[in-house]
């Protein structure tokens, strides 16, 4: 997957939101999802689609836009993974070969059946009746266990398929989520802010919180504890979010909070609550190793500013989080 910096993700923009507005396109996830990876022609082949859809229906319905996104962009991220992918050629590897045992052992069978017609056919069959049944046995005996062992093959083969299904369908739904904390993560985040700022009136604010020392946090109590300190974060941000907040984990201990029609006043006073809620916090570590120092998180806060796009808007909120942390941690920040 390609990342592009703020500045290349701005320049893109640029060019798909008038292409948008010019064919009336709905501002939803995926239409920016779409119409970005347009203008920066990741495909051809997806451009192609667009180009004819609209040449043929004057515009890109919603219901195209989102196939094409999971065909396009989810595929890119999450489709097939090599797991996946070596799992299916094992798969239909073994149903080859057991096409391949059940339509010799039926082979078989049929030319038992050819042989034993023959003997019936002769004048001496009477002498004969006894082998041909005992051949016919043992014949139709093979022929019954081969065909288990293909139904149970194909029986194995289906419940594997159904597995792999719902585990790709998880993976499409769950593409823009952390599955630490089952947050938003980065590109989830991205996505709705796309929705929310061509409609915000100066009043979308974005908060990055992030763990101070986590390293040393990880160093002197463990990984473990590091993470259930992440864990342990995400449950207070839920537990204190505000209707119509966002939240999402960026990376490491690093979370935003978006709030939507909040001035940088209130963004600020917001984030000065849940910084000293989480300052009253300790944890304790499970290996014994004590007691955790107080939760301590520093904090970038930033408000949009006119037609401001995403990229730019959590850029600036990362610059003063720098700055929080340049200043001694601990703290927020929003200059
Ligand atoms: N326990 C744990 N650690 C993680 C996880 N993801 C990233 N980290 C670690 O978190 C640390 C984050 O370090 P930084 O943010 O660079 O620095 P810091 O020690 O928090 O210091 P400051 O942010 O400057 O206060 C790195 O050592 C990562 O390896 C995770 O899921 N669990």
């Amino acid at each position: 997957m390609h990342v592009d910096s703020p500045r290349q993700a701005n320049a893109l923009l640029k060019k798909a939101v008038p292409l948008m507005r010019k064919m009336d396109v709905a501002p939803t996830p995926y239409n920016y999802g779409i119409w970005y990876e347009y203008v920066r022609q990741t495909s051809p082949k997806l451009n192609q689609l667009v180009d004819t859809t609209i040449g043929r229906l004057g515009s890109l319905p919603s219901f195209v836009s989102k196939e094409l996104f999971h065909q396009f962009l989810v595929a890119e991220e999450a489709r097939y993974n090599n797991e996946h992918k070596d799992r299916l050629e094992q798969l239909v590897e073994n149903v080859s070969q057991s096409t391949t045992d059940m339509k010799s052992s039926l082979k078989t069978l049929e030319s038992n059946v050819a042989k034993s017609r023959k003997v019936l056919a002769r004048a001496d069959r009477a002498k004969h009746l006894d082998k041909v049944i005992n051949f016919l046995d043992k014949g139709t005996q093979k022929a019954l266990q081969d065909a288990d062992e293909f139904s149970k093959t194909l029986s194995r083969v289906n419940k594997e398929v159904s597995q792999l299904k719902a585990e790709l369908e998880e993976i499409k739904n769950n593409v823009d989520l952390d599955p630490l904390t089952q947050l938003l993560n980065q590109k989830g985040l991205e996505r709705q802010l796309y929705t929310l700022v061509p409609s915000s009136e100066d009043d979308l604010s974005v908060l990055i919180i992030d763990i101070d020392h986590l390293k040393s946090v990880n160093s002197n109590y463990g990984r473990r504890a590091g993470t259930a300190l992440i864990c342990h974060i995400s449950r207070v941000l839920q537990s204190r979010k505000l209707e119509n907040a966002t939240l999402a984990r960026l990376h490491g201990g690093t979370f935003a909070v978006v709030l939507h029609e909040a001035t940088l006043d209130f963004a600020i006073e917001y984030a000065e609550i849940l910084r000293t809620h989480l300052n009253k916090q300790r944890l304790k570590s499970r290996n014994g190793s004590g007691i955790l120092p107080s939760i301590q998180v520093s904090i970038g806060v930033a408000t949009i500013i006119g037609q401001e796009n995403p990229a730019n808007l959590i850029a600036r909120a990362n610059g003063y989080l720098d700055n929080a942390k340049r200043q001694g941690r601990n703290r927020t920040a929003s200059r």
